[in-house]
C-alpha cells in the first residue's frame, strides 16, 4: 500500500512506501535517480522546471510525485496493491508565484506519464462556474469539467466560489465540481489556487473539501535576488541583457517597492514582467532616436530604459 501524507505547515508531501528500497530512493538526496531512459517524462519537463529560479520545494515536490506516479505503475504491473491515485492540489500563494506556470507544467507531466490522457490547461475563475439562475450554475460547472477532462482544471482564486454564503450559487458550483472530481478522478486534475490566507478560510467553510484534495503546494513570495533573477531570466528568454548599472537600478525599485507597497500588492514575477516589457518598449524608441542598431545594442537593456513611476 501507498499513501501520500502532507505536512502542510511545510507545505511538503511526504511520500511513503511499503518498499523500503523505494522509501530511501525518495528520501534520498540523490539527484541521478531520475538520469535512466526510463524517466523520459520527468527530464521532459525538467529543463523547464530548472528555468524557474527558486521555487526548490516545488520542485522537489514534483519529483516526489513522479517518484510516487511510477513506483504505483511498478507495483501494479507486479500485481501489488495501487490506492486510487486522485491527484487534485491545493495551490496557496500570492499572486505572481508561479502557481500558473507550475500548473501548466503539471499538466505536460501527467500527460506525458499516461496519467492523464490530453494535458491540457484550463483556467477558470467564479465567472465561469457560477451562473444566474437555478440550474444554470450545476450545467456550467459540468460544461467546464468536460472541457478539462483529460488535463488539469485550474480555478484561480477559488474562494470566490463561496462568497455569497449558502444562498449564493457558488455553493451549488462547489457540490457540483466535487461530483465532477470523483467521477473523472481517473482523468481530471483539479487544482484550486488563491491566496494563503483566503484559501485556509474558504477550506475551513467546506469541511468536505481538503481531504479531496490530498496534495497542497505552497508558493512562497519571492525576495528581492530572486525577483532580479527572474527578471534576467526574461530578458535572457527574449535575447536581452541588461547592463550592472540597470541591474542596480531594477534592484532599488523593487527593495523600495516591496518596502512602500507590502506583500499584499506586490505581484511577484508578474510585477517584473511587466517592468521588462515596458523596459523593452522604451529601448527601442531609445534606439530609434539614437540610431543605433548593432546587435550588441539590439541586446542591451540600459539603466534610462528603466522608467518607474511612484
Ligand atoms: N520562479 C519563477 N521563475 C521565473 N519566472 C517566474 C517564476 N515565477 C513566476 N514567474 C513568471 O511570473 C509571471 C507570473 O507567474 P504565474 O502566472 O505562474 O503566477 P501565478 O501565481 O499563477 O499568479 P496569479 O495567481 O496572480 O495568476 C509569469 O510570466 C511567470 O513566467
Amino acid at each position: 500500500m501507498s499513501e501520500l501524507t502532507m505536512n502542510k505547515a511545510k507545505g511538503q508531501i511526504n511520500i511513503v512506501l511499503n518498499s523500503k528500497t523505494v522509501n530511501h530512493l525518495v528520501k534520498d538526496e540523490r539527484n541521478d535517480w531520475f538520469d535512466g531512459e526510463e524517466h523520459q517524462a520527468l527530464r521532459n519537463i525538467q529543463k523547464e522546471l530548472d528555468q524557474l529560479i527558486g521555487l526548490d520545494h516545488v520542485k522537489k515536490i514534483v519529483k516526489e510525485v513522479y517518484a510516487w506516479l511510477y513506483i504505483n505503475r511498478m507495483r501494479k504491473e507486479n500485481g501489488l496493491k495501487v490506492n486510487r491515485q486522485a491527484l487534485h492540489m491545493i495551490f496557496k500563494g500570492n499572486p505572481g508565484t508561479g502557481k500558473t506556470t507550475v500548473a501548466r507544467l503539471l499538466g505536460k507531466l501527467f500527460f506525458e506519464m499516461n496519467v492523464l490522457s490530453k494535458g491540457h490547461f484550463i483556467e477558470a475563475e467564479r465567472a465561469d462556474l457560477v451562473g444566474e439562475y437555478i440550474g444554470h450554475t450545476a450545467n456550467k460547472t459540468r460544461d467546464l469539467i468536460k472541457k478539462a477532462r483529460g488535463g488539469i482544471l485550474f480555478i484561480d482564486e477559488a474562494y470566490s466560489l463561496a462568497r455569497g454564503g449558502e444562498k449564493d450559487f457558488g455553493k451549488e458550483a462547489i457540490d457540483t465540481l466535487v461530483k465532477g472530481m470523483e467521477d473523472y478522478c481517473d482523468d481530471l486534475v483539479v487544482i484550486l489556487a488563491g491566496y494563503p490566507k483566503e484559501m485556509d478560510y474558504f477550506l475551513s467553510l467546506n469541511p468536505g473539501l481538503p481531504s479531496r484534495f490530498p496534495l497542497t503546494i505552497e508558493f512562497p513570495d519571492y525576495t528581492v535576488e530572486e525577483l532580479v533573477q527572474i527578471a534576467k531570466q526574461m530578458l535572457r528568454e527574449r535575447e536581452y541583457e541588461m547592463t550592472p548599472e540597470a541591474e542596480r537600478k531594477l534592484c532599488v525599485h523593487l527593495e523600495g517597492t516591496l518596502e512602500a507597497a507590502g506583500r499584499l500588492k506586490f505581484s511577484n514575477g508578474r510585477y517584473v514582467r511587466n517592468l521588462i516589457e515596458k523596459a523593452i518598449r522604451k529601448q527601442a524608441v531609445r534606439l530609434l532616436h539614437e540610431g543605433r542598431y548593432d546587435k550588441k545594442e539590439l541586446m542591451t537593456i540600459r539603466d534610462r530604459d528603466f522608467v518607474f513611476h511612484t
